[in-house]
């Protein structure tokens, strides 16, 4: 019996960065969240402490800034893909690279002579995500969003489920249903990652997702998921597969019969936990395979 050491990676986790593109009066901002991490034959550091082959997560850090200062952001997609590109055939001993980055928003604050050029109020808690894998010339992308709230206040109903044990659960044809959605798309190894139109595809899918839980009459959070996934691979044929994790953010009907007040779907307690939690992956039936593209991403099946 041996003790060996099996897969490793190492960087740095959560730069925080905020990039501002100064080259019209209005600025544009962008507000990151960096972790770039390292694959490859880092073998002395973990069993002897060598650290000759050991690319500093200083300056990973330091590499971040640097390419955002030369290259820009354009997307946090490209941007990513620029990370590992930096490393991956660039130095021997790194075989493969990850970045992760997510990015929040800052919306442009509307004064009495229109939106400002260079003042702004934090956003929505949306979160845009992306993962970039690149392991020697494979690379993949995952994109996604986080922190998307969600309500429909009718048009949801969950009744049928079985009666078994410890069921209290009264049927309803007419409740509230909200969500925060957490979704993460992988696109197609057919894609062509130079071009790909990544703001576009972000907000097509992102719409896409929206429409389907506003139309779709829900007979379960489950059926809306799946109805939601469904759609997006429908009008992208450049994804294969999306993770859908959605908590069902529970609204229930305030009895106000104690003080002979009726309460027709108008007055609802907020609960905050236990929620329940729904989680599917939906892809083509014949979408290449994921490879090492989702390694690392915990949190949904
Ligand atoms: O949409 C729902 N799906 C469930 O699986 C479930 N379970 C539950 O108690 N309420 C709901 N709602």
């Amino acid at each position: 019996m041996a003790i060996v050491l099996g897969h490793n990676q190492y960087g740095k986790a959560e730069v925080r960065m905020v990039h501002v593109d100064r080259s019209t009066p209005q600025h544009v901002l962008t507000d990151v969240n960096v972790t770039s991490q390292l694959i490859g034959h880092f073998e002395d550091t973990h069993l002897t402490g060598a650290n000759d082959k050991v690319i500093a997560t200083d300056t990973q850090k330091n590499t971040v800034y640097a390419l955002a200062r030369t290259g820009g952001i354009t997307t946090i997609e490209e941007f990513a893909l620029r990370l590992a590109r930096n490393y991956v055939g660039t130095y021997e001993q790194v075989t493969g690279a990850r970045m992760e980055i997510e990015q929040t928003f800052w919306d442009r604050i509307t004064t009495a002579g229109g939106p400002h050029d260079h003042s702004f109020v934090k956003g929505s808690p949306e979160v845009r995500t992306t993962v970039v894998r690149k392991d020697g010339d494979t690379e993949s992308v995952i994109s996604g969003m986080e922190n998307v709230v969600l309500l429909k206040s009718t048009g949801s109903e969950f009744h049928g489920f079985p009666d078994v044990p410890y069921t209290s659960l009264v049927e309803t044809d007419d409740r509230i249903m909200a969500t925060s959605v957490t979704a993460r798309w992988r696109y197609d190894a057919g894609l062509d990652l130079d071009t790909a139109p990544w703001d576009h595809l972000y907000t097509s899918v992102k719409a896409v997702l929206l429409e389907q839980f506003a139309t779709v009459h829900s007979l379960s959070l489950q059926q809306t998921l799946f109805s939601m996934g469904r759609t997006a691979l429908e009008l992208h044929p450049e994804i294969a597969e999306i993770r859908l994790s959605c908590p069902n953010k529970h609204h229930f009907l305030v009895d106000l019969s104690a003080w002979e007040l009726d309460n027709p779907n108008v007055v609802f307690y907020a609960a905050d936990r236990p929620y329940g939690l729904i989680e599917a992956s939906i892809l083509r039936d014949d979408a290449a395979p994921a490879g090492s593209a989702w390694e690392g991403i915990n949190g949904f099946v």
